[in-house]
């Protein structure tokens, strides 16, 4: 053999949503370039606690920290992550190289037709702050309880009985192949967490070999909207467990960044939306300002500590 090829390993959480998403980057590139890709699961904080609200625990970086630590040491080239779950502030060492085209972006509804078909009083699944909150802005008689572990292990939880419903991002119903799983809530109904729906890779911040063969699988329009509602987050000060929705879209070059902020309950909130060039983010600062302006004492004291 006159060669090698290039080999590079990609590190990802194991759950079955993760080694799909990281199958998706390792096709994207094996048709982008002639290289071999490993992937590498790792098993994170957030995989191994499963019996209280991630919110609970209060434990920063639960689906990065291993990824993050192996990336820093060599031991794999890029990380693959659901950019929903990424913390805002990340280690300066570390950059998001790329991020696939974004899947659907809503959220689903498990167990009901509707939200306004739920019974009186029906327990949700949910262990997401911002979902809670919302369910209960539009029904505050629906009393959210704890739901965790992998996308499968929530439908079984379903199943059983135990609640009435659940939500679960689109993104990841379709990634598993579970197509006909829940009815969608339009993004007018509920606005989706910030970066739902897409799968970025990481990278080391000076490993210029490996960001130039994911700069060949980026999805510009997907990057350019994650990065404007991460901006919103960081200028809030949020992370993924704070009550915080967001969702930015391009048309013609424009883009439009919607956002809506919640108290835990749901019964104080604030929304709006701003327009910018995806090249100039300084739009989704200036809205993060201006809703934390205009948001009612028990939101506001959510943010922005
Ligand atoms: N917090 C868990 C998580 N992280 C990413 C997804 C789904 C895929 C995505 O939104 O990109 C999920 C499950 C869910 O919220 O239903």
């Amino acid at each position: 053999m006159a060669h090698t090829m290039k080999m590079l390993r990609l590190g990802t959480r194991g759950s079955p949503l993760a080694l799909t998403q990281a199958g998706l980057v390792r096709d994207a590139l094996l048709a982008a370039h002639a290289i071999e890709v490993e992937i590498v699961p790792i098993r994170t904080t957030g995989d191994r606690v499963q019996d209280r609200a991630l919110a609970e625990i209060g434990g920063k970086a639960l689906w990065t920290k291993e990824l993050d630590r192996a990336l820093l040491a060599g031991e794999i080239d890029a990380a693959v992550h659901s950019m929903k779950d990424v913390e805002t502030i990340r280690p300066p060492a570390i950059a998001i190289a790329a991020t696939l085209p974004r899947a659907d972006v809503r959220d689903r509804l498990i167990g009901a037709p509707a939200i306004e078909a739920l019974p009186h009083g029906a327990a949700i699944g949910t262990s997401s702050p911002r979902r809670a909150a919302q369910l209960r802005r539009l029904r505050p008689d629906l009393v959210p309880v704890v739901f965790r572990g992998n996308v499968d292990t929530r439908l079984a939880k379903l199943a059983t009985g135990e609640v009435a419903a659940t939500l679960l991002a689109a993104a990841g119903l379709e990634r598993l192949g579970r197509h006909d799983t829940g009815v969608p809530i339009p993004p007018e109904v509920m606005l989706p967490a910030p970066a739902q729906g897409a799968v970025g890779i990481e990278a080391r911040a000076d490993d210029a070999e490996t960001a130039t063969l994911l700069a060949a699988i980026d999805h510009p329009p997907t990057h350019a909207c994650v990065l404007a509602e991460r901006a919103l987050l960081a200028a809030l000060k949020a992370d993924c467990h704070s009550p915080v929705a967001a969702l930015a879209t391009l048309a013609n070059g424009v883009m439009t960044l919607a956002a809506e902020l919640l108290s835990e309950d749901g019964a104080a909130h604030v929304s709006g939306e701003a327009q910018g060039q995806p090249g100039d983010l300084s739009f989704a600062g200036d809205l993060a300002a201006d809703l934390l302006r205009r948001a009612p004492d028990a939101v506001r004291k959510l943010f922005a500590a």
